[in-house]
């Protein structure tokens, strides 16, 4: 069993290096805690360090990016720097955030002093926690464990960068491309398309890393739509989350929910009130709101009763969150929309 910077024994910790792969039939066999010959880092699982070292992998990665001469790519997790390498060669400027310390200076000793180096920025920091700087391309093996967050900071930047090269768990990757109908259709699913064009461009064994995770990878590519689609993303999130929380139930049993309806309610007088120019919450109590009336003229003028999340389309969503917003029906304003099966 390795051992922990402590001396300590622990499982599932391997040796990083700065070695760019290790070398066929060398001592690495891809095992954890296998690779001993170099001085370097122990890899933690919780940080999602598993390093790419499978060139063929890296060059596929590379190729399908298309880099540009001009660009400034942004990766996310550089690790030790095996992919940053390849991506400084094509180019303008990399932009690498990096949350362990070890690894920033594991890749500040492997780039020093080259010709590359000078094009590298390297930022130590957790990526959810970073404002990203200007960015016109993404390639990177993440750390799986913040996937989801980590697609929507990306598309919700600024930058409306060209397209982003990910490595990701397979399941994850087929979520993000999962279509109505799919069983790992989700809100991930529907979120990811209606800002994007998701493909899935290749699977990765788990001998591709060092150590080996314990789930399969495949590589996926998110090209932003530009420009982004005329939708509230909050509100847009507020009725998807709703309605994918129960992805098999029909809409008609989902908006009988009698804790919903009062939601509905409250949002809408809320709304009234601001509108009236009062900006009070409930100044406008005494009106009479039929929320469960609104609700099923809606679903009665969309015909969208009896369907399931499961099986409805971004075309679907957007019509029926416009019948929505046209009777005054809002699923925003921090609202928490999750409410179990009650
Ligand atoms: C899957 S490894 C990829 C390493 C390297 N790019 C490679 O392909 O060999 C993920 C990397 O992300 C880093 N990391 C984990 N969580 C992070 C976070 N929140 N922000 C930035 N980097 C993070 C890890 O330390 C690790 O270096």
């Amino acid at each position: 069993m390795p051992k922990d910077a402590s001396g300590k024994k622990s499982p599932g910790i391997a040796r990083a290096s700065a070695t760019p792969y290790a070398k066929p039939g060398g001592a690495s066999h891809g095992k954890p805690g296998a690779d001993h010959r170099h001085v370097g880092v122990h890899l933690h699982h919780s940080l999602g360090q598993h390093l790419l070292k499978n060139p063929l992998v890296t060059q596929a990665m590379i190729e399908k990016a298309a880099i540009k001469s001009t660009d400034t790519v942004l990766e996310i997790g550089p690790g030790t720097g095996n992919l940053t390498l390849k991506l400084l060669e094509s180019a303008r400027k990399v932009i690498a955030v990096e949350h362990d310390p070890r690894m920033v200076v594991e890749l500040q000793k492997r780039l020093h002093a080259t010709p590359l180096g000078a094009k590298l920025q390297l930022i130590h920091s957790d990526v959810m926690k970073l404002e990203l700087p200007f960015f016109n391309l993404c390639v990177a093996n993440i750390p799986y464990q913040i996937s989801s967050p980590l697609v929507f900071k990306l598309l919700s930047h600024p930058s409306r960068f060209r397209c982003a090269i990910l490595m990701v768990q397979r399941e994850f990757a087929q979520r993000l491309c999962a279509k109505p109908g799919d069983e790992l259709y989700c809100r991930l699913s529907i979120n990811t398309q209606l800002l994007s064009k998701v493909d899935h461009l290749m699977k990765v064994s788990k001998n591709s890393f060092r150590p080996p995770p314990k789930v399969d990878s495949s590589v996926v590519r998110i090209e932003p739509r530009n420009p982004p689609p005329p939708v509230n993303f909050i509100e847009w999130d507020g009725l998807v989350r709703l309605c994918f929380n129960r992805k098999n139930k029909t809409l008609g049993a989902i908006f009988r929910s009698k804790a919903l309806l009062k939601l509905l309610e409250e949002n809408l007088r809320t709304q009234r009130a601001l509108v009236g120019g009062t900006g009070r919450s409930g100044a406008m109590d005494e009106e009479a709101v039929d929320v469960h009336e609104l609700v099923d003229s809606v679903l009665g003028a969309t015909g969208f009763a009896e369907q399931r999340a499961a099986k409805m389309d971004i075309d679907d969503f957007l019509l029926l969150l416009s019948k929505f917003n046209e009777t005054g029906l809002h699923f925003s304003g921090g609202t928490d929309w999750d409410m179990g099966d009650s």
